[in-house]
């Protein structure tokens, strides 16, 4: 992996394009030295990992596993301690080990983390007491403080982005391999949560009986490595181009692109475009590529990005996350699943039961309803059983910590709790309780399905 994407004209061909929610650099000499800067930089992930993540979606793609894909809606660069990653990790980790018990199920985990710093806006400005300026792009464009230095677009963050993401996905690594991610942790995993909590008490009961199968296999001479480690894949938006452009890569072993500054990258709901730069620079990376789709897609939309993003029909290499809203998914997935299914694509479904589900909360605050999550995820699965597809995983944003951010759940949240820790730096996210709670309620449905 050391040639750069620079000297193969196909990293560079959506410049011609039009490219949907770039900032705004006011200092383009600044932004090409740091661009230059990145090119340089190592990879974050290799080629061969983004290959196997790929054959793991192939299995989601033919109904053999279920994709679980959660973190952060922004991630934020005075966020990237090891309490935080760890906590993200370990909610993470506990959903896993419910769909995977539960749901009788492998699972391939994927986090919205280590690069997902890059947010798409509905307004380009915000308004607060009469004061006008740009609105908050993620940590990688601006800050966001409320001030006009602070919301200037500063190319320097794109640098800061990839450092960010370099030690996240470095302690993520260290969990993951060294020890903490086995199994046998399932209790642990656990600890400073079974008592004050209801999801906690149940997630308990379930690791009791992880554990007791463990001690039977073990009593029987069964022992296997897979239980030490756990298979973890990094995933963001690929929004700031610039930047995904700069930490794109000829893979030496077979002259292929790929962007290694995640295993698995997203095109958004407001960057689909099919004759826009994102679409084109998806196409020419081999990494495996989601595409959200929301409501007001069509079956041209989902056929055409097959053709442009899957023309080889690889399974696993393209996942659509459909982000319908619980009020609309009964009505417009099914088409778009029974249309792909016809046309042979063997693609993979997933759920977003966030993003069509955000209203503003008296208090001003963005919120969700967690009921509304559970019924779009239910919708999606219904729309699968009644076509007889799979319902191949959900994609939710999530923290490890107890914020109050979404209302609802097991240990309920009120409209009045919001206030107490709204922490998002964008859209709200379950916390740890109302995250296992939904990995509890959509392995009950994956059994039943
Ligand atoms: O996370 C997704 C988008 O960035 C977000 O929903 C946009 O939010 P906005 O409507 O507040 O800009
Ligand atoms: C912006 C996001 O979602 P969408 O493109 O579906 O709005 C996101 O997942 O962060």
């Amino acid at each position: 992996m050391t040639v750069n994407a620079e000297t193969h004209a196909g990293g560079h061909t959506w410049r011609s394009l039009p490219a949907a929610q770039q900032p705004d650099w006011p200092d383009h000499e600044a932004l090409r030295d740091v661009l230059a800067e990145l090119e340089s930089y190592p990879p974050l992930v290799f080629a061969g990992e983004c290959d196997q993540l790929r054959a793991r979606l192939g299995a989601v793609a033919r109904g053999e596993a279920f994709l679980l894909q959660g973190g952060d809606c922004a991630e934020a660069f005075d966020a990237v301690g090891a309490d935080q990653i760890r906590n993200k990790l370990k909610t993470l980790l506990q959903m896993g080990a419910v769909l995977t018990y539960a749901g009788s199920v492998p699972v391939v985990k994927v986090g919205r983390i280590a690069g997902q710093y890059s947010k798409p806006r509905s307004k380009p400005t915000e308004t607060r007491d009469g004061v006008t300026l740009p609105t908050y792009r993620g940590d990688s464009v601006n800050g966001f403080e409320f001030t006009e230095a602070a919301r200037i677009p500063d190319p320097q963050r794109l640098k800061r982005m990839y450092h960010a993401s370099a030690a996240t996905l470095n302690l993520v690594r260290a969990f993951t391999t060294g020890g903490y991610a086995d199994l046998r942790q399932v209790h642990a995993w656990n600890q400073d949560f079974v008592k004050s909590s209801p999801s906690g008490q149940r997630y308990e009961a379930l690791a009791r009986e992880i554990d007791r199968a463990l001690n039977f296999m073990n009593a029987c001479g069964v022992d296997p490595e897979e239980f030490k480690t756990v298979e973890f894949y990094s995933s963001h938006e690929a929004l700031v181009l610039d930047y995904e452009s700069a930490l794109t890569r000829v893979d030496s072993r077979t002259g292929d692109l790929y962007d290694v500054s995640g295993h698995m990258v997203w095109i958004g709901e407001r960057t689909r475009q099919l004759d826009g730069a994102h679409i084109e620079f998806a196409s020419k990376i081999r990494n495996p590529i989601g595409v959200k789709l929301g409501p007001t897609s069509t079956v041209e939309d989902a056929l055409t990005l097959i053709e442009r993003l899957d023309p080889d029909r690889e399974p696993g290499r393209l996942t659509f996350i459909a982000r319908m809203g619980a009020d609309k998914v009964r009505d417009k997935l099914p088409t778009l699943v029974e249309k792909v299914s016809a046309s042979g694509a063997q693609v993979v479904w997933i759920s977003d039961p966030m993003h069509g589900n955000t209203f503003e909360a008296a208090s001003g605050h963005k919120t969700r309803r967690f009921d509304d999550v559970l019924d779009e995820v239910k919708g999606f699965f219904e729309v699968h059983k009644s076509l007889g597809t799979h319902p191949g995983g959900i994609h939710v944003e999530l923290t490890g910590d107890d914020v109050t951010e979404c209302v609802g759940g097991g240990d309920e949240i009120f409209v009045d709790d919001l206030h107490q820790r709204y922490e998002t730096a964008c859209d709200p996210r379950l916390n740890r309780s109302q995250s296992l709670d939904l990995a509890f309620l959509v392995a009950e449905m994956y059994r039943h399905q």
